[in-house]
């Protein structure tokens, strides 16, 4: 049994607690939103009616009290609030397991390089995957990937979170885990958007594989193994996620797809929507290491306001006849 602090009370923080639970650890969950803390201290559970909170679940609104608790600190804030949050305490000799999918705007930075900025010596691990929030929570069959640089302590974390229902394989490529997490959004907004038009199943299929082809181009310059994408960090996840009216990143893609504002289809949505801060990052890393992207460039313009059926033709019409893989 271990004391597991939980940074976020969203949807994913609250679906790892709900798990963490069940296999017997206590948790203390931290969110600045009092009324998550309070029905996590009630014993429910805030997102899903249908799914019972088990006991060893504990939260509150002050972060030292949670740092100061645990033996492993689990990070479940959205990637655009980390820096902030996280900017006064001291997480060095920490080991911190990221959830979160993204790249901060301001940096393009990974999770664990601002959590390195931020406390040197913390050893940081990524857990990603293809994990709906609600499906976790109600024990539904899953399997992730954690990464990290230190086996044993990969093998211990592996050890809080497996399951039955939770399978964890382990990968030492951290740079590969997290950019897959995060760059798949990107691609699932685009893939919504194709549904949202109508443009049908062949056109969805074609965006997920050249999606994944810009993954890899981007990811293998910025240091990550090509294998990584292939597994469930990679495909998996981007799979999951271009698929399915559950992604909030789908969604919005759908939502600008059927003519909807920026701002009306995040309102509509209400959670956080990572791919519309990655595709900045990546549009801006995409320039300085020379990668083609043309997907995130789409996705960024349609962002931007332009309209999708106009971007998308470019995008189909554009690029001059290649091979495949060159
Ligand atoms: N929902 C899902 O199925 C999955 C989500 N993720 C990732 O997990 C991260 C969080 O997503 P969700 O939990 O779904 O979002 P959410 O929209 O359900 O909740 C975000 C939570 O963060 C809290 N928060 C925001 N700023 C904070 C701060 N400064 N201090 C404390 N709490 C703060 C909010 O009060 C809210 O409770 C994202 O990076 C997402 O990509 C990863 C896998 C699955
Ligand atoms: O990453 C996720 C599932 O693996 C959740 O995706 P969305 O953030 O698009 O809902």
């Amino acid at each position: 049994m271990a004391r597991i602090g939980v940074l976020g009370g969203g949807r994913w923080g609250t679906a790892l607690s709900l798990h963490l639970a069940r296999q017997g650890h206590q948790v203390l969950v931290f969110d600045i939103k009092s009324e998550v803390v309070e029905s996590l201290r009630r014993g429910q559970n805030p997102y899903w009616e249908d799914v019972d909170t088990p006991k060893g679940i504990d939260a509150t609104t002050e972060l030292l009290e949670v740092i100061g608790f645990s033996q492993v600190l689990l990070l479940a804030l959205p990637v655009q609030s980390i820096r902030e949050a996280l900017k006064d305490v001291d997480l060095n000799g920490k080991k911190v397991v990221s959830a979160s999918k993204g790249l901060e705007v301001e940096t393009s930075l990974r999770v664990s390089q601002i959590l390195k900025e931020i406390s040197p010596h913390c050893e940081v691990m990524c857990l990603s995957g293809p994990s709906f929030a609600r499906e976790v929570a109600k024990g539904l069959p899953t399997a992730v990937v954690l990464a990290g640089e230190e086996e044993e302590s990969l093998r211990y974390v592996q050890s809080l979170f497996f399951s039955p229902y939770f399978r964890v394989y382990l990968s030492t490529d951290l740079v590969g885990v997290e950019l897959g997490g995060s760059l798949k959004n990107v691609v699932a907004i685009a893939c919504g958007v194709s549904d949202g038009l109508g443009f049908g199943d062949n056109a969805r299929a074609a965006l997920i594989t050249r999606g994944l082809a810009e993954m890899v181009r981007l990811g293998e310059k910025l240091g990550a193994k090509r294998e990584t994408f292939y597994g469930l960090s990679g495909l998996g996840d981007l799979v999951l996620t271009a698929t399915s009216s559950q992604s909030r990143n789908y969604t919005l893609g759908y939502l600008l797809g059927k003519g909807h504002s920026l701002s009306s289809a995040l309102e509509k949505i209400g959670q956080v929507v990572e791919g519309v801060h990655t595709v900045m990052a990546v549009v801006k890393l995409s320039q300085e290491l020379d990668v083609r992207a043309p997907i995130s460039y789409a996705v960024y313009r349609l962002l931007q306001g332009e309209d999708p059926l106009q971007v998308a033709h470019q995008l189909l019409m554009n690029p001059p006849p290649h091979r495949e893989f060159e």
